[in-house]
């Protein structure tokens, strides 16, 4: 696979332009379904060697002919293989008529396939060409193979599944193992799709890399490549102001956990100094709890607007345990011209009067990072979040350009866009990061990376990624102490 197309994804749209300026560049596309179909048999044989029976389902489009291609050379390669054709296959088109007339297997219709033991499953029904839910018939076939339990190894896109959303049209099968060609979609990341994917195998069927990249646009997955040029904020000459000095907005006395939080891990990211602004009754609990995090008392927006003359305080985070109101609007509206990570409470104390705050953001040319889960995102973004023929990426980039700030759209498929419509899907976190205090640890790692000097798309990228890290290596009891205490060197 070359290493121009390792991190890209191409929608389901992008991919059928892909294939028509394939054909145009004089490349036959039956080769193409050949390649497909020849890998597919690969992974088939490699994966499940045991298996006692293949039956390959075929659809009616060109997905369909990638099957055709594989139950052809799994039987040439001696496996036992049926084949089932949902739809009549003499009306089947182009290459996947080709394909099937080059098939000599047997083909029974779709409904006459039983689930036996020993079957690994082959869903060549529907891919990229999916446009609705799956018809009736489909349907009761997938239903009977997911219940069956049996192995299911998807050409493309597990049929069922929209390659542009990742949601699940009428019903779809579980896939072990997914075949795709060129590049990642977004529905093989994007939920519930990824849970439905199982391991993803990107297989280079012959289309020049040149042809991907020229219709692809700026979507990616979440690397290290994204952002990694942007770390080199550890050169041995540097003292603890060059590495940012972070300001965390601590809540009343009865809520500064989540504050505490984030300027732990503000601190453990990187940032050089990292100082709790608290108000006056939560100093004396703040201070019992603190030792390398320095501790400021920021009694109201006069105390802030004083110590904001400190220009190297460079990076914010507010919203954690800090409580819903005008305070918080106050502060935010005066933070927006620094570097700020809007999390939590600060957030949702702009639902009414978004407008204001966007304004000031477009104006003020800081750098402001919105961190909303999916509930928060439906209370600062209600008509993006309704309209359901956007994809969580679509709704994530609409939210950043609206804001103009860089957004960081949380889930088990983490969105981050920028108003500019660069985004990333990130990929790397385990499901026991959705733990309590969990997305406090997240907002303090991007205010280090922002207090760093990095930009707000690639702080926000980076800190998602380490996030997922930081995860995995606190294993399955993390709970928001222990992923403080795992965030690993970034780099
Ligand atoms: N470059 C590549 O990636 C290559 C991919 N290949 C394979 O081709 C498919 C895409 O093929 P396509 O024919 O475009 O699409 P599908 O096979 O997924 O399905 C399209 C047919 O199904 C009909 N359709 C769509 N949705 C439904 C539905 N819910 N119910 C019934 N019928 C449906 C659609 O007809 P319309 O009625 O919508 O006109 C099509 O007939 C890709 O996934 C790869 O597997 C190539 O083999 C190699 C190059
Ligand atoms: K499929």
């Amino acid at each position: 696979m070359s290493d121009a197309l390792q991190d890209i994804l191409v929608t389901p749209a992008e991919m059928a332009a892909i294939d028509q300026d394939a054909a145009r560049s004089g490349i036959d596309s039956f080769s193409l379904m050949r390649s497909a179909g020849m890998a597919v048999s690969a992974a088939a044989l490699r994966l499940f060697p045991a298996a006692r029976r293949f039956a390959v389902l075929c659809g009616p489009g060109n997905n369909g002919g990638d099957g055709y291609v594989a139950a052809a050379a799994l039987a040439r390669c001696g496996a036992n293989v049926v084949v089932f054709a949902l739809g009549d296959p003499a009306m089947l088109k182009g290459d996947a008529a080709h394909a099937r007339n080059a098939c000599t297997l047997e083909t029974g219709a779709i409904a006459a396939y039983e689930p036996q033991s020993g079957d690994v499953v082959v869903d060549a029904l529907f891919g990229a060409g999916l446009s609705r839910d799956l018809p009736d018939e489909a349907r009761t076939i997938v239903e009977r193979v997911n219940e069956s339990g049996l192995p299911v190894l998807a050409v493309d896109l597990p049929s069922g599944i929209d390659g542009h959303s990742g949601e699940v049209r009428g019903a779809s099968f579980i896939a072990a193992h997914t075949v795709t060609f060129m590049a990642a979609k977004p529905g093989h990341l994007l939920m519930p799709g990824r849970a439905r994917t199982g391991t993803l195998e990107v297989f280079d069927i012959g289309i020049p890399a040149r042809l991907v990249t020229a219709r692809s646009g700026d979507l990616r997955v979440n690397t290290p490549a994204i952002w990694k040029r942007h770390a080199a904020c550890l050169d041995p000459g540097t003292h603890k102001y060059k590495r940012g000095h972070l300001a965390v907005l601590s809540g009343g006395q009865m809520s500064t956990g989540a504050t505490r939080l984030s300027a732990a891990a503000g601190l453990r990211a990187g940032a050089g100094l990292v100082t709790l602004a608290s108000p006056a009754d939560a100093l004396g609990v703040n201070a019992s709890h603190l030792t390398a995090v320095m501790l400021k008392e920021i009694r109201n927006a006069a105390d802030l607007a004083d110590w904001l003359k400190d220009k190297r305080l460079n990076a914010f985070v507010l919203g954690p345990g800090f409580g819903v109101g005008k305070k918080a609007r106050d502060f935010t509206l005066m933070l927006c011209d620094r570097a700020l990570v809007l999390d939590a409470d600060g957030m949702t104390s702009f639902q009414q009067g978004r407008k204001e705050l966007f304004e000031v953001i477009a104006a003020s040319g800081g750098e402001v990072v919105l961190t909303p889960h999916e509930g928060e995102f439906a209370r600062l973004f209600s008509e993006i979040a309704a309209d359901g023929a956007l994809s969580k990426i679509e709704k994530a980039q609409a939210a950043a350009k609206l804001s103009h700030a860089v957004i960081v759209y949380k889930g088990p498929d983490t969105v981050i866009a920028a108003p500019s419509g660069r985004a990333v899907v990130n990929a790397n976190a385990p499901p026991w990061l959705a733990t309590a205090g969990s997305g406090d640890v997240l907002a303090g790692i991007i205010g280090a990376h922002l207090a760093q000097g990095m930009p707000a798309f690639e702080a926000a990228a980076a800190a998602v990624w380490r996030h997922g890290e930081t995860a995995i290596r606190a294993g399955r009891t993390a709970t928001a102490e222990t992923l403080v205490e795992n965030i690993p060197p970034l780099a």
